[in-house]
């Protein structure tokens, strides 16, 4: 039996954007309540962006060390149906807003993806990202991909960092995760410069494209894949 690989585009802040995505068969999309960020969002302004998003496309708020107020602010405003901790929070912050969370670590050895695991018990997914010094996420960049472990015994492994449509299809291949996340390697370029929080719609069309390719010639189901 084959498997279809889970996909969230990430870092969205224009509603034809998340149209695009959504018609492109994307299984989420995300939204980056991290004001530092060149793709953040306010709560209205994220309101905005996904009012026609339909039902059954899970929408993912990410935030970086917010206050429990911060969280809950979003949570009053944007219909959210998954949180994303991509920075130093525990899993008691995590866990305390009613809703389900997957929990984002950046990548130095194998043994943070297996720690991962266990200190974040109510997590849904742990969301592998990549380590760059003094930046908690959206670094462009791929990790070694032989750091993730082959182990049945991990909860379900969302691949994330440096992901674009010339690569998911190796990544998928090397690393067998649950689902991919983008965010830099689908946005649009003006002049060879990104355009950080503006996507090319081409390029999720052929991101999604290839997902959907590898998973038809290679994927099988495996055990991985049936945790948790
Ligand atoms: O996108 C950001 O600006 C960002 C800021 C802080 C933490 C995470 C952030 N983005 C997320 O990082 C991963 C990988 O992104 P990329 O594909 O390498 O650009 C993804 O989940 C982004 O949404």
């Amino acid at each position: 039996m084959s498997f279809r690989t889970r996909t969230k585009i990430c870092g969205l802040t224009r509603p034809e954007d998340a149209a695009a995505a959504v018609a492109a068969g994307a299984d989420a999309l995300g939204l980056v309540f991290y004001p530092p960020s060149p793709r953040a969002v306010s709560p209205l302004q994220a309101a905005d962006v996904v009012a026609d998003v339909p039902a059954f496309v899970t929408l993912t708020a990410l935030f970086v060390n917010p206050t429990a107020e911060q969280v809950q602010s979003v949570l009053d405003v944007v219909r959210i149906d998954l949180l994303q901790f991509h920075g130093d929070e525990d899993e008691a912050f995590c866990a305390q807003f009613n809703r389900p969370y997957i929990k984002a670590i950046r990548v130095r050895q194998a043994s943070d993806v297996v720690a991962s695991c266990v200190r974040f018990p109510g997590a849904l997914a742990i969301l592998l990202d990549s380590y760059k010094p003094g930046v908690p996420g959206g670094t462009g960049e791929t990790f070694d991909w032989s750091l993730v472990p082959e182990s049945d015994d991990l909860k379900p492994i969302i691949l994330a960092g440096g992901l674009k449509p010339d690569n998911v299809a190796y990544a998928i291949e090397r690393v067998k995760p649950f689902a991919v996340d983008v965010s830099g390697g689908v946005e649009a370029e003006l002049d060879g410069v990104a355009q950080k929080g503006i996507k090319d719609h081409g390029k999720i069309n052929a991101f999604l494209d290839e997902v959907y390719r590898v998973d038809a010639n290679t994927r099988t189901i495996s055990t991985r894949q049936h945790n948790n």
